[in-house]
């Protein structure tokens, strides 16, 4: 499966965010997306999950060449800032996710087992969400994002609220998704990149370009990504 991007134009009053971009993800790989604040990561997502209409372009998904349907394809997306309803416990809130989407799931589980999962405790399955912690509201998020299996997945930002146990527990788990989903994570933090991605995609003077995936490991990465993001050609920082 192949998520195409394709001459993807999106601007927001006279400012234009992505000017032709191009770039085709694939499944199997997991891919980080590098850019600048402001240049337009979470705008890139939004498009992705159909919540953002663009000027023009496409985005397509294709299964060995043949188009598939995308607007019945679901498209996880997890937010920089957890977007929960925090009127419910935290049990509430996954047994609804599982009773909405139990016809998509495979290997359906209890809501403590998803909660265990990603290490909310028994003592706080039953109290609102709204009294949670910021990174237990994003577990929360990912978890319920994450246990539907979607054939494309969107993280902005992750990991930056979790404790180090968590984040390493949710590296797993996010290794875990890409034998069966295209996975795309932003992040401002190198390293993290660099554990966990396949493929390095610049988002950079309104256009998307790889970083060939040997040269992630390599010495002088950091100083490369820092040249490659810089100005020099002009591209305002926004
Ligand atoms: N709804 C909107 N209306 C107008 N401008 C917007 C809107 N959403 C985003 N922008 C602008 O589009 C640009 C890209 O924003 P976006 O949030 O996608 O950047 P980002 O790369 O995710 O940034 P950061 O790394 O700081 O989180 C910014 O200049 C932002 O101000």
């Amino acid at each position: 499966m192949e998520l195409i991007i394709k001459d993807l134009v999106k601007q927001f009053g006279n400012k234009k965010i992505f000017d032709a971009a191009s770039f085709t993800f694939e499944k199997g790989r997991i891919y980080g997306l590098l850019g600048r604040n402001g240049s337009g990561k979470t705008t890139l997502f939004n498009c992705i999950a159909k919540d953002l209409a663009y000027e023009s372009g496409s985005i397509m998904l294709q299964d060995n060449a043949a188009p598939r349907d995308y607007q019945d394809t679901e498209v996880g997306l997890v937010h920089a800032s957890p977007r929960i309803p925090d009127f419910m416990t935290g049990y509430e809130f996954i047994k609804f996710f599982i009773d909405m989407n139990r016809d998509q799931m495979n290997n359906v589980r209890t809501p403590d087992a998803y909660l265990a999962k990603v290490g909310i405790a028994k003592e706080d399955r039953h109290r609102l969400l709204r009294d949670y912690s910021h990174g237990m509201q994003n577990k929360v998020q990912m978890i319920a994002t994450m246990m539907i299996q979607p054939p494309v997945l969107l993280l902005d930002e992750p990991l930056t609220s979790f404790d180090v146990v968590a984040a390493h527990e949710m590296k797993e788990l996010i290794l875990s998704m890409k034998s069966d989903s295209i996975v795309i994570f932003s992040t401002h933090i190198l390293q993290l990149a660099q554990d966990l991605c396949d493929e390095i995609v610049l988002l950079h003077d309104k256009q998307l370009t790889s970083i060939p995936s040997e040269k992630i490991k390599e010495p002088g990465f950091e100083e490369a990504i820092v040249a490659a993001l810089s100005d020099k050609k002009g591209g305002d920082p926004q």
